[in-house]
């Protein structure tokens, strides 16, 4: 369980982020949606210790993530490409990976095989650097990366962005695996409307740092977004 308490961020004077009480229970595939600048990768970097928030507190399992470091065992993300090593190539990072997760070989190889499709021939085995990499590969990289060792949560930022149409099923298609099997604890911030209802229990519209609508029911949540987005 997640939960954020009298959550404040404040560059300057700008409060960007103003989040008074939010809980994301085990297993909730937890979607977060706002137009450009609404906060959302901020509440994801606080939550994630990234960066300190000015007030308030966000826990995972009761431990403060700004306090302990024994959440990010249980925790993978990708946020960005500067969470990648990009002076290695796609092998060369899931192996450093597999050793600092004390994963065995085979693990690896059952965890890749996971991400064939997603994949589509153009990461494993081709000794190009991540640096190299385009776009959405390295996002698919990242998000194959935030899925090893096993994680109960997993934080994803815009993972669908940049990633061609086929993959962008392939992803969903993998990501709702994930959840059934393993009752993974997401968190998926997306401006892909369609992607992130179809795929998401919740969905969180934040407006200027403020949450403005916790919507859970599934048949009502693309209507609603809908209306505020084209409103
Ligand atoms: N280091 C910083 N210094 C000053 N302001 C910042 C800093 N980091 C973020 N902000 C501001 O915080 C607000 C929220 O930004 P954030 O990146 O979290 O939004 P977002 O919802 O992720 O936007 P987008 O959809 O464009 O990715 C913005 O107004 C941004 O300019």
């Amino acid at each position: 369980m997640i939960l954020v308490k009298n959550l404040k961020k404040q560059y300057k004077e700008a409060v960007v982020l103003d989040i008074p009480s939010l809980d994301i229970p085990k297993s909730e595939c937890f979607g977060l949606v706002g137009n450009n600048g609404a906060g959302k990768t901020t509440l994801f970097r606080i939550m994630l210790d990234l960066v300190r928030a000015t007030e308030g507190t966000v826990t995972i399992d009761s431990e403060d993530v700004s306090k302990s470091e024994d959440w990010k065992k249980r925790t993978g993300a990708f946020l960005d490409e500067h969470m990648l090593l990009a002076y290695l190539t796609p092998d060369e990072y899931f192996k450093t990976l597999m050793k600092i997760y004390g994963m065995s070989e085979a693990d690896l190889q059952n965890h890749l095989s996971k991400f064939t499709d997603l994949f589509n021939d153009e990461i494993v085995g081709k000794k190009k650097y991540i640096r190299d990499l385009s776009k959405g590969n390295l996002k698919k990289v990242g998000i194959a990366a935030a899925l090893m060792g096993n994680p109960e949560v997993v934080f994803l930022d815009e993972p669908f962005e940049n990633l061609d149409p086929s993959s962008q099923i392939r992803l969903k298609k993998l990501i709702l695996q994930e959840k059934e099997n393993s009752k993974v604890t997401f968190l998926i911030s997306s401006h892909d409307l369609n992607h992130v209802t179809e795929i998401c229990d919740r969905i969180v519209l934040l407006e200027k740092g403020k949450v403005i609508n916790d919507l859970r029911d599934k048949t009502a949540m693309m209507a609603e977004l809908d209306a505020y987005f084209t409103g």
